[in-house]
């Protein structure tokens, strides 16, 4: 049973739905969602009445889905009673600052701090992928805004890609196809080899370089790795001390590193010349980690025997854009050399990992919306507390984001101990501080003044009031 079934859902006006739990859509305030209930970047001398402070109701939730998310995804949300609007492709800049209210996000949207700056009510953010680097995370953070990924429900489809890649590049079976395509019948062996009893090099052995491991060693290849972290190995691979000594030391190169700072041009003219004469690099990960200029260098000068890029430092906001000099400089040098496999981001993309993802992605946002646990977040400490059940009624839950300097939880303390705290839990990470209490015995009159009391305390970054 996944999550989202877990996660009470109840219309409005539907007073025969879920009561026998923690409900939602009478309990969170979400401060981020209608424009008149935007408290969480009022200044602090404006004050909320009551009436303001309107319960909360899932059907007040706005989501914008980016980039053709999965149907899987999709249902989760409007079953959870959100207001959803799902585009096929992402947005110009200009038009996602004006959308970016409320929002989900996807692998490449950039949600830079210029974005993110307009996004006066978002709360939180869902990237239906791994990677996450499309976000600025520390800012998400810092404004208050939990941000959620779906770490390795489409590791496997992206490691059977590589692995059809190494066996391609092998036969340099791109090529032969090319040109029967065009007519012409090319029967070559030359230059075209087994892949058993090669050596894989996988740089960054993780999620995906881990399936990947166990999958080249069954089709009869070596395996070694190198990775930051020391890692127990899978099977018979073994982790190596360096870089240099990987590339040295392999017949295939595969990159799975995250894209930070450290990666960035991972692979360039230095490494190309570590590798063996007549290797393949394989590159899934992220566009930047490899300087594709050095690629195209290595691979006409001869050394490199064949490549395959799945990744782009810049890539196409949707479908049946080009793939051109505009967008890449070099992009026609790529088009132009013989064994090199060009596929547009497509690592994830299967059904299974898409539906997958959607599940995960979705369950993660609405338990984050519903109930504030930050469970899986990237960008945020993970915090949680039970739901609340139907013998606990007039709680108030208290999600609390706050700056994580000295003597914020005695202040936050004294504004909540005028009530009888149930439970309660904080963490920190960072910058950045996550509490949540459930407050029992709370007179609907009172709500207000308990949301003002926590605002107006110089620490907070965000303050949600569910009930
Ligand atoms: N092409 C596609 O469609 C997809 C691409 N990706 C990309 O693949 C990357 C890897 O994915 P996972 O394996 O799930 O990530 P992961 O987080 O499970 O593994 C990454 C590994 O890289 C290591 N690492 C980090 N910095 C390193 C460095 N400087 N040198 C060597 N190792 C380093 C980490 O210690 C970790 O073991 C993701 O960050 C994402 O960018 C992920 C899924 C699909
Ligand atoms: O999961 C990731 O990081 C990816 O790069 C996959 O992106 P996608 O979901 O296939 O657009």
């Amino acid at each position: 049973m996944s999550a989202a079934q877990n996660i009470p859902i109840r219309k409005r006006d539907d007073p025969s739905a879920v009561t026998n739990s923690f409900d939602p859509s009478t309990s969170p305030t979400q401060t981020h969602i209608s424009p008149s209930a935007s408290f969480s970047h009022r200044s602090n001398s404006q004050s909320v009445s009551a009436k303001q402070l309107k319960p909360f109701n899932t059907q007040d939730v706005k989501v914008l889905l980016l980039e053709n998310i999965n149907v899987t995804g999709q249902d989760i949300l409007r079953q959870q009673g959100y207001q959803v609007e799902a585009l096929k492709a992402s947005l110009p800049e200009d038009q996602l600052i004006e959308k970016i209210k409320y929002a989900a996000s996807h692998a490449y949207t950039k949600l830079t701090a210029k974005v993110l700056e307009h996004a006066k009510n978002l709360i939180v953010i869902g990237c239906f992928c791994i990677g996450t680097n499309q976000v600025d995370l520390n800012y998400a953070a810092n404004a208050g805004v939990a941000v959620f990924n779906s770490p390795f429900s489409n590791s496997r489809s992206v490691a059977e890609l590589v692995i059809s890649e190494i066996i391609a590049l092998a036969r340099q079976l791109a090529d032969r196809s090319m040109e029967l395509h065009k007519g012409i019948w090319n029967k070559v062996s030359a230059g075209c080899w087994e892949v058993r009893g090669k050596t894989l090099g996988i740089v960054g052995y993780g999620h995906i370089g881990n399936q990947l491991s166990v999958l080249a060693e069954a089709m009869g290849m070596s395996v070694i790795y190198y990775d930051v972290v020391n890692l127990m190995s899978m099977g018979t691979a073994k982790q190596v001390p360096t870089l240099k000594a990987l590339l040295e030391g392999a017949d295939f190169v595969t990159l799975h590193v995250p894209e930070i700072p450290e990666t960035k041009n991972m692979i360039s003219t230095e490494q190309f010349g570590y590798m063996r004469k007549g290797s393949y690099l394989i590159n899934a990960s992220r566009g930047t980690v490899v300087d594709i200029p050095a690629l195209v260098e290595a691979m006409r000068s001869g050394k490199i025997a064949g490549a395959a890029i799945d990744v782009y430092p810049n890539e196409p906001a949707g479908n049946g854009e080009y793939f051109n000099k505009e967008l890449n400089t070099w992009a026609e040098d790529l088009r132009s050399l013989k064994n090199l496999i060009l596929t547009p981001h497509i690592g994830g993309s299967t059904e299974e990992a898409q539906s997958a993802i959607g599940v995960e992605v979705a369950d993660a946002l609405a338990k984050y919306v519903n109930e504030g646990s930050t469970v899986g977040a990237v960008n945020m400490p993970e915090v949680n507390l039970r739901s609340l059940t139907a013998d606990e009624p007039n709680h108030v839950r208290i999600i609390y984001i706050h700056k994580n300097v000295p003597g914020v939880l005695r202040r936050v303390n004294e504004v909540l101990g005028e009530h009888n705290v149930d439970k309660q839990m904080t963490d920190s990470r960072g910058d950045v501080a996550y509490l949540m209490a459930d407050i029992s015995s709370v007179n609907q009159g009172d709500i207000a003044s308990l949301y003002n009391s926590l605002e107006d305390l110089g620490s907070r970054v965000r303050t949600r009031v569910l009930y």
